[in-house]
């Protein structure tokens, strides 16, 4: 189902573990710093929303999406229970989009193959500027809403497994 027909935003919230104890790590890119900071408040929001508290979510700053990698790697290191990579990455004028989404995506994937935390993939990829817009907080809702809740559910998985 592609996200047209899905808003990102909309979940049972009577499905979602409590995630009083639990304490995330958040890395930001910087690239595209408009779209990374609505996905940051819509994660932010509805970490807070599920019962987590303030001093228990970590926030780093990366330059770039592909930094992600590196910046998780080194907060899986936090004694977090879940980490969520936020970043936007929108098509230029060359194939670069093409090798910093494969790069990003195959290095969280590894991370979360290689390390005992999970790292939740919140990076837009998109076509356009507008594209990126309607999937932070736009008309087709929240990436980060999505992240934070994925975030939860793994972090409770993590737990109980
Ligand atoms: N074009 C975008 C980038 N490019 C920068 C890379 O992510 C990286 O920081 C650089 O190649 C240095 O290693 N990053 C994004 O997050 N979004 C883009 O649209
Ligand atoms: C995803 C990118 O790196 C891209 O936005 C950079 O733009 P360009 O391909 O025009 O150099």
């Amino acid at each position: 189902m592609a996200t047209e027909n899905k808003n990102l935003s909309h979940y049972d919230k009577a499905t979602i573990p409590n995630a009083k104890n639990f304490r995330f790590g958040i890395v930001v890119s910087e690239w595209n710093d408009t779209i990374t900071e609505r996905l940051f408040q819509g994660a932010h929001e509805t970490l807070l929303e599920h019962g987590v508290d303030q001093k228990n979510i970590i926030r780093w700053n990366v330059p770039g999406s592909f930094e992600l990698i590196y910046g998780c790697k080194k907060m899986q290191e936090q004694s977090v229970d879940a980490v969520v990579a936020i970043g936007s990455v929108i098509q230029g004028e060359t194939k670069h989009f093409d090798f910093v989404c494969e790069a990003v995506s195959q290095g969280i994937k590894d991370l979360n193959v290689l390390q005992d935390t999970p790292v939740i993939f919140c990076v837009l990829t998109d076509d356009t500027s507008q594209q990126a817009i309607d999937r932070s907080g736009g008309k087709h809702g929240n990436k980060g809403t999505e992240a934070a809740i994925a975030a939860i559910k793994m972090a409770s998985l993590r737990k109980d497994s």
